[in-house]
């Protein structure tokens, strides 16, 4: 209620906004967002089932167009169709911004589309999350920058909490309709000139969603923006201030036309409003097939489809010629470089503050290994029979922290929203995210190293200090190639949990095929390629040589049960202690994977090529997966109905 309240008091009208954005928007041609003869189809288990059913309508530079529907007259499916959305189904029309078509490039520099699902940066405050959003896609001066969020913060009512965390379900922040106005306020920044809403009021009480809306409207005039949304419900107040209606049912138009001319149209078709009753659920009711005569529904339907002379804002010709086309965008734009600085800059703050990717890992890895480094505590005495248990150690080291990287499969899940939405709203290229997130890893991935290896392994376990570098170096990169296969599957799936459960099989089978559960000649193929490409095998052989290669181990005794020395000098009696050379070459004889050969470079680059391999493969899915759009198909008429 608090919220609504402040919502209420401080959605100032828009003309501070207009201040700032005047010097340029003054210039902005007026646009027309039109689009005809809109079919969605879905392929179903009895062949295809059109879902829209050639849905006309259009909006101008300063209206706003609402569409409303009972639930399931298809108001989702149709601003997914004119925000490119992927979905299962095809979209068939023609949609014109300014009598051009819709393309890819026409939407992500012209169009900003807000989800009903708010995608934010939880850790960062408003202020923050809009300094990080203009300076990756404004390309005014600083001072224009720092203008254009002040006026903006005041203008969506954001003032009072620019300094407080946007908040997750974890950490308490802004409410419901403060993180709405946060992505309106975000979609703002690219100077839009169509806006879509699905939904903005979802989730608000009555107050908040009237005071969304009527902020809307203002806007609209006063930044000669055309806004499209989807709403639920007005009130008599907020229906009356839009400037076009769309009703929608079963996928058809009921009415299209100015909010005034409603209540006239459905008296002069014999449905006239009784007194007191608010318009828009008068209208919803008329045409919800669920508590309505369907009978009564397809009457509406048809009768309005009769009547339907032509949209009533010409054509798209006339829109080309009266607007001249698409202009340019002149706000949005930065270089690779600049976006790629902004980003790391960005996810950098958001490492330390948001400890669910790297800062809970880190401290899981020191955990786990420090359990590890108690449970195997003899083995820091260099005996005989504890050669074993030190390389149980380092299995231990090298299997428990990876297959925590499952956690990074969820983190990238959402993340992947999140800049799914940025690139859609043209604020920065795939690239530049893709390079930032390359350069934070590295660091961070020698940092869970060093969390891993060096309490409980130099520490507790007395490894071989001298090669310390080199074994988190190998380590580093064994995290890394393990990151790159988790942000695969980060995003080769919708639902993160089929994500990391993958990753697990991943991990399982990198533990099952790394030499040491199964010699790798006794399995059958086609699981013995998972004995190559295996990220655990190399890292470990490479790590198992560095820790025994250069140490000494205390000469056999009688009661040892095992003996790792295979030559004359160091045998039983001598007395002399047994080089870890010897030492390999002995565990050797048990697991083929061990020998005196020094093959780290060997297979550190297999770690390498492995990682590059799924990082190539990322990179691929997350540059089409982002730039994806579903194109509209050429409009097909009634023709295949
Ligand atoms: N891929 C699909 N396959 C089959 N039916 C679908 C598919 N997508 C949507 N539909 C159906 O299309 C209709 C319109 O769905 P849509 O989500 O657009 O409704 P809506 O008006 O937004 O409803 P609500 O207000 O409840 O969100 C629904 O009956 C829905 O079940």
């Amino acid at each position: 209620m608090e919220d609504v309240e402040k919502g209420n008091t401080n959605m100032k009208k828009s003309s501070s906004l207009q201040d700032v954005l005047g010097s340029k928007n003054n210039l902005k041609a007026d646009s027309v967002f039109r689009f005809e003869d809109v079919r969605y189809r879905v392929k179903t288990k009895d062949g295809e089932t059109e879902i829209l059913h050639g849905i006309d309508g259009c909006v101008r530079s300063g209206e706003v167009l609402a569409i409303l529907g009972p639930s399931g007259a298809g108001k989702t499916c149709l601003i997914d169709a004119l925000t490119m959305e992927m979905k299962g189904g095809d979209n068939y029309g023609k949609v014109t911004l300014n009598g051009q078509d819709l393309t890819r490039d026409v939407f992500t520099r012209n169009c900003a589309s807000m989800t009903q699902q708010d995608n934010h940066w939880a850790f960062l405050t408003c202020r923050e999350t809009l300094d990080y959003a203009a300076d990756l896609c404004v390309n005014d001066t600083e001072e224009q920058k720092r203008a254009r969020i002040d006026a903006i913060l005041s203008t969506v009512g954001l003032n009072d909490c620019a300094d407080t965390k946007v908040g997750n379900q974890f950490l308490k922040g802004l409410s419901g309709g403060q993180k709405r106005r946060l992505s309106l306020a975000v979609s703002l920044l690219t100077d839009p000139k169509v806006l879509f809403l699905d939904e903005p009021t979802s989730g608000l009480d009555a107050a908040a969603a009237a005071a969304i809306m009527s902020f809307l409207k203002e806007l609209a005039q006063a930044t000669n923006i055309a806004i499209v949304c989807t709403i639920h419900q007005p009130s008599t107040a907020v229906f009356n201030g839009f400037d076009r209606v769309m009703l929608l049912s079963s996928g058809r138009v009921a009415y299209l036309g100015t909010s005034k001319d409603v209540l006239p149209y459905f008296e002069k078709i014999g449905h006239k409003m009784p007194a007191n009753t608010n318009p828009a659920e008068y209208m919803l009711d008329l045409v919800n097939r669920e508590f309505t005569d369907p009978k009564q529904v397809d009457d509406i339907l048809d009768r309005y489809e009769k009547s339907y002379t032509g949209l009533p804002c010409g054509s798209y010709e006339d829109d080309l010629k009266e607007t001249g086309g698409v202009p340019n965008n002149e706000h949005l734009g930065n270089s690779t470089l600049a976006e790629t600085m902004t980003l790391f800059r960005r996810h950098g703050l958001l490492v330390f503050r948001d400890p669910t990717l790297y800062v809970a890992r880190a401290v899981m890895f020191l955990n786990a290994c420090i359990f590890f480094g108690i449970i195997y505590i003899k083995s820091r005495e260099r005996e005989q029979d504890q050669v074993f248990s030190r390389m149980w150690l380092l299995v231990w080291h090298i299997g428990v922290p990876t297959s925590l990287g499952v956690v990074a499969v969820f983190s990238y899940n959402e993340e992947f929203a999140a800049m799914k939405r940025e690139i859609k709203n043209g604020m920065l290229r795939p690239f530049s995210y893709l390079f930032s997130n390359a350069l934070i890893q590295l660091p961070l991935m020698l940092f869970l190293g060093v969390c891993a290896v060096s309490v409980s392994g130099y520490g507790m376990a007395d490894w071989y200090a001298p090669h310390y570098i080199q074994v988190l170096l190998v380590y580093a990169l064994m995290l890394w190639a393990y990151e790159a296969a988790a942000q695969v599957f980060s995003i080769c799936f919708t639902n993160p949990l089929i994500g990391m459960l993958v990753y697990m099989n991943l991990w399982f089978g990198g533990f099952l095929f790394n030499g040491i559960l199964i010699d790798e000649k006794d399995v059958v193929w086609p699981f013995r390629a998972f004995t190559y490409v295996n990220i655990m095998k190399w890292a470990l052989r490479a790590i198992v040589y560095l820790e025994y290669s250069d140490a000494t181990f205390n000469a056999c005794t009688e009661s040892d049960l095992l003996c790792f020395s295979n030559s004359a000098e160091t045998m039983l009696g001598t007395g002399m202690k047994v080089p870890g050379s010897e030492v390999l070459d002995s565990m050797g004889k048990t697991y083929r994977l061990y020998s005196n050969e020094d093959t780290v470079a060997f297979d550190a680059m297999m770690v390498l090529v492995i990682g590059m391999g799924f990082k190539l493969w990322y990179f691929y899915l997350f540059y089409t997966k982002t730039r994806k759009v579903k194109e509209i198909l050429p409009p097909i008429g009634d023709v295949a109905k």
